[in-house]
């Protein structure tokens, strides 16, 4: 089946947008509708500590486990039972910030449904910029896969998810070489919520001041770019891929998921893509927080159908 795309050459649509317009399109914030811009980022804070704290509270876990050397290579497991048991599907979340805010200390917003369904979950911090460059995150991201391999390899499956700036980081382990890390994953699927997979216009917008990208760091950098050039499926047959982004997420949003999904299809990916009803930026993370949020729901039905 051909998949409707971009043909090559082609100038990519966000270069005829405006500064200002491009400026937009880029901060979340600004396309909510609810509440206002601050009220949005404000409570985004709030529902991730109180959701963290909760299940710091409720849930067995190990905190602040580290994964490499560095002082920020650290990750907390929940595990669904009263023991930290093995033979379990494991979900890894990697938060939003635009890679320059957020901790895995206000992000443990799916543990508590994921948990009940007897699946664990791994809240990932990694150097957000800064102290990162966009180079390390994904490295430390890379090993932070590594180490819950090697730490639980009888493991019934490693998913992975990431909002925003995390869908980025997630959506860049499609393409990772795992031989020098002496460990395949065993990796069955990734959730890719409100991403972003082309970091070029980035690089034209006041995200990226302390980012520091230069074109050619976001091209090398961009996951899009990548598996356009690469075309193939570099990781196991039986990976599913889900691309999904908020109704009220900004129309740039939009297209990056929808053409990040259409190039999926063409590496012959097992890739689905969602857009879900009536949530914008933050409502669509902070929701995971409830078990019968629809995408709560596409989750556990993914990882619960592979056991
Ligand atoms: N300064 C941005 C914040 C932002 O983009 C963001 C905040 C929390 C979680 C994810 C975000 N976006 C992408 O990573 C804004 O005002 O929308």
């Amino acid at each position: 089946m051909e998949v409707p795309g971009r043909a090559t050459g082609a100038e990519a649509p966000w270069k005829q947008l405006s500064a200002e317009e491009l400026e937009n399109q880029y901060c979340p914030s600004r396309w909510v509708i609810r509440r206002g811009a601050e009220e949005t980022l404000k409570m985004y804070t709030h529902l991730g500590d109180k959701a963290t704290k909760k299940v710091r509270a409720t849930r067995k876990s190990l905190l602040h486990v580290p994964y490499g050397d560095g002082e920020g290579e650290k990750l907390d497991i929940y595990f669904p039972g009263e023991v930290a048991a093995e033979g379990l599907p494991f979900c890894l979340f990697l938060h939003g910030g635009y890679w320059q805010s957020g901790s895995k200390d206000m992000s443990a917003f799916m543990v508590e449904p994921l948990t009940a369904r007897g699946v664990a979950v791994v809240v990932v911090a990694y150097d957000i910029a800064p102290k990162g460059t966009l180079d390390q995150m994904i490295d430390q991201v890379t090993r932070s896969i590594a180490f819950v391999q090697r730490k639980y390899p009888c493991n019934e499956g490693l998913y992975l998810c990431g909002h925003s700036a995390g869908a980025h980081l997630a959506a860049m382990m499609l393409l990772a070489n795992w031989t020098k890390h002496g460990v395949t994953p065993n990796l069955k699927g990734f959730f890719l919520v409100s991403g972003i997979y082309d970091l070029e216009p980035i690089v034209h917008t006041t995200q990226n001041a302390p980012l520091l990208l230069t074109p050619e760091d976001a091209r090398r950098n961009s996951p899009q770019l990548l598996l356009e050039a690469a075309l193939a499926r570099p990781s196991g047959p039986a990976c599913r891929v889900l691309v999904t982004v908020g109704q009220h997420d900004s129309p740039e949003f939009h297209r990056q998921s929808r053409e990040f999904f259409q190039t999926l299809c063409r590496g012959g990916w097992d890739a689905s893509f969602e857009e879900i009803p009536d949530v914008d930026h933050f409502e669509i993370i902070w929701s995971l927080t409830q078990q019968d949020f629809v995408l709560t729901q596409m989750i556990l039905s993914t990882i619960l159908r592979e056991l």
